[in-house]
């Protein structure tokens, strides 16, 4: 059976502006059992990040989570005290940022980093911390690691400070590690290998991860299970591969159309959603997607839909999904 780690139900998380509020997370439902990759994508704004944030503890001063539970291992982290949650994060909840710069302190060596971590959440002290710390730096790709151990991040390259990130990250033995945009800012052959490296390390380990992306290939190939978000709510839900080759709502199918394509002809227009996400500081009647929708249900106008079951373990909130039919690719083809 299925161990459940992470099971976030119904979380709702505000922020208070001068404009008044804004709901970026308005019930949001979604889990992850031990050794599972989910991803969650959707357009800049949709909430990704808060709701990453917020099973971490780490939101924003102006945000609070107004309802739901975060329970991780059994426990929801909801109101827990910051000591608490100190205790988990870096030890069993780990998080890796686009930007490696702003999770590494450029004025401590990497290896005085990594080691202070392992003391802090008393794992290894002295000689057996600064060995574990080499051998993490090994572990993610990191050549010469005694040597680098003693440098600081800014004497590493773009690529090797996102690997001594996930070192760092990794450092604890996490059973859960949220990847926020752990690629954007890296060109594609490294980007490539950064993947590669979450993936082995997936494979040789328990750890599941939670993939926050805006780009659905690098989910393709990294997750076992993709969320697609639109103002704050995840509207469509499945294995990774069946939502890709049969998108049923139509952001996902428009998200799917966007990615650019080696085989379409040369002069063919790359297509885009038309149309802008919600502003989530205003009242949302109906469905936050009708006004970018090609084909709105009149109910779409007054009500929400909620996430319901279209095929076996794939969920969807539209009112008028695609029903796309199941591509065989047993067959080798239709008659
Ligand atoms: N400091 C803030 N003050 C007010 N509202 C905010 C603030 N930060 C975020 N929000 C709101 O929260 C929503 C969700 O933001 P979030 O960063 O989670 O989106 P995202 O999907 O992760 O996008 P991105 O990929 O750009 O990080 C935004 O649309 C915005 O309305």
């Amino acid at each position: 059976m299925n161990t459940r780690l992470l099971e976030v139900e119904d979380l709702q998380v505000e922020f208070r502006t001068r404009q008044g509020r804004v709901r970026a997370v308005r019930g949001l439902n979604y889990q992850i059992d031990q050794g599972e990759s989910l991803g969650l994508v959707g357009e800049s704004g949709s909430g990704k990040s808060v709701s990453a944030l917020a099973i971490l503890g780490l939101l924003p001063r102006a945000a609070r989570i107004t309802a739901g539970r975060i329970r991780f291992q059994g426990r929801d982290l909801v109101g827990l005290p910051e000591r608490q949650l100190r205790a988990i994060r870096g030890r069993s909840l780990a998080l890796i940022f686009q930007d490696p710069l702003s999770s590494l302190n450029p004025v401590l060596t990497i290896g005085r980093q990594i080691t202070e971590q392992l003391r802090a959440h008393r794992i290894a002290t002295g000689r057996a911390a600064r060995d574990r710390a080499v051998e993490l730096l090994e572990r993610v790709g990191i050549p010469d690691a005694a040597r680098r151990i003693e440098q600081y991040p800014h004497q590493l390259s773009g690529g090797m400070r996102q690997r001594a990130m996930v070192a760092m990250a990794l450092s604890c033995g996490p059973s859960l590690l949220i990847a926020d945009e752990p690629t954007t800012a890296l060109d594609v052959t490294i980007q490539a290998q950064v993947l590669e490296l979450l993936a082995e390390l997936r494979a040789t380990t328990e750890m599941s991860m939670l993939l926050i992306t805006h780009d659905l290939g690098v989910v393709a190939g990294s997750t076992d299970r993709l969320a697609v978000m639109y103002a704050g709510r995840i509207v469509e839900d499945g294995a990774t591969a069946e939502v890709l080759a049969r998108p049923e709502h139509p952001y996902t199918a428009g998200l799917v159309e966007s990615v650019p394509r080696l085989d379409a002809p040369r002069d063919g227009a790359l297509h885009t959603i038309p149309g802008a996400p919600p502003d989530l500081g205003t009242e949302l009647p109906g469905c936050p997607f009708r006004p970018r929708c090609p084909h709105p249900s009149p109910r779409a106008q007054s009500e929400e839909p909620a996430l319901s079951e279209l095929h076996p373990g794939h969920r969807v909130a539209c009112w008028s999904p695609r029903l796309t039919p199941l591509q065989d690719t047993t067959s080798g083809g239709n008659p």
